[in-house]
């Protein structure tokens, strides 16, 4: 294990932030803390990094005991969202910043900043100032500093947040990539869960301070703890007390095994994805369902609003109680 959280607890006041968090982050991992915001998840990377003191419980890296050591002795490299540069340093000193501080030969700072401004593809960019490049080349640099003192753990706080939608998915990509190239354990906060689903090989969701699950991507999206995670990893329906991905839901003409009527009040094309609102025989005014169906499926079925239907949940359907 690079990171072994055990029994943290951190108040800010009164407010417990973290609540008894455990987690063990794999060697060569690259995992997600996700969750709603204001659920810990930067705390818990601070108090990691040795940028907040725990109240209770210890952080292990690398097998050694960390808890009280200072953040420059932990071995951690980190980037936050507004990345801070040096605005007068060039890119290629931005980068050598921290080899320079460790007073590294001038050869060796040459060759290891060359090498890391090809691995986030910035060699041309060596001679311009911060000023002069986008929010996304400016995140590839604070990575690229980040690692050029070898950190044995990369901590990233939304690295991302600040940019638009477009950057924000080329960088997240590029950041896999990087990963796969570098296998430098890397933990990094976002509260989207599609960002988490796309780029890690493991997710530790976190709200309210506690550890809600931890699992590899699909893992938590199939088979979620609680109806809360469900709901954070992706769209849910409900259908007689039951939690459902709107794609595992059967919508027949006919009646068959377990199905219940319901009446379809709204199709909705978007594009490839047809979204059937329905409302289970019995259910309130307000309470609609909805499936998801690819557009052939849906033609097959030929439905419209008004038209009876029998649903149930797909037999590999993952079904959690609503409540
Ligand atoms: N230094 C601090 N002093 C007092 N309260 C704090 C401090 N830092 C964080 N908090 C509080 O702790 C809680 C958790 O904050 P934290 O930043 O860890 O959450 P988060 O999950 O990262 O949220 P976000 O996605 O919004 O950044 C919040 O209620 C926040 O207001």
């Amino acid at each position: 294990m690079a990171i072994e959280v055990r029994g943290v607890n951190k108040s800010f006041g009164e407010a417990p932030v973290l609540r008894e968090v455990s987690v063990d982050i794999a060697s060569g991992s690259l995992t997600a803390l996700l969750g709603p915001s204001g659920g810990g998840k930067s705390t818990l990377l601070r108090v990691i990094a040795g940028l907040e003191a725990p109240d209770a419980g210890t952080v292990l890296i690398s097998g050694r005991d960390a808890t009280r050591l200072p953040p420059q002795r932990r071995g951690v490299g980190f980037v936050f969202q507004h990345y801070a540069a040096f605005k007068h340093l060039t890119v290629f000193d931005n980068v050598a910043f921290g080899l320079k501080i460790r007073k590294r030969p001038r050869d060796e700072i040459r060759r290891r900043v060359g090498e890391l401004l090809e691995l986030v593809h910035l060699d041309q960019f060596a001679k311009r100032y911060p000023a002069q490049l986008s929010g996304g080349q400016r995140q590839r640099m604070a990575l690229a500093r980040a690692l050029a003192v070898d950190p044995e753990v990369l901590l990233l706080d939304e690295p991302f947040g600040a940019l638009d939608a477009q950057v924000r998915k080329e960088l997240r990509a590029w950041l896999r990539r990087l990963h796969d190239e570098v296998h430098v354990t890397t933990v990094f906060v976002t509260h989207d869960q599609e960002e988490a689903i796309e780029v890690a090989d493991s997710i530790v969701v976190l709200a309210d301070g506690a550890v809600q699950q931890v699992g590899a991507p699909g893992e938590i999206y199939d088979n979620p703890a609680s109806p809360f995670v469900m709901r954070f990893l992706g769209p849910v329906t409900e259908i007689g007390g039951r939690l459902l991905r709107p794609h595992d839901v059967e919508i027949a003409a006919e009646p068959g095994p377990g199905t219940t009527p319901a009446v379809v009040t709204r199709v909705v094309r978007l594009g490839f994805e047809v979204r059937v609102e329905f409302r289970m025989d019995g259910a309130g005014e307000e309470d609609i369902s909805w499936a998801q169906l690819t557009r052939g499926a849906a033609e097959r079925l030929a439905v419209e609003a008004g038209t009876e239907v029998h649903v149930r949940p797909a037999a590999e359907a993952a079904v959690v109680p609503a409540s």
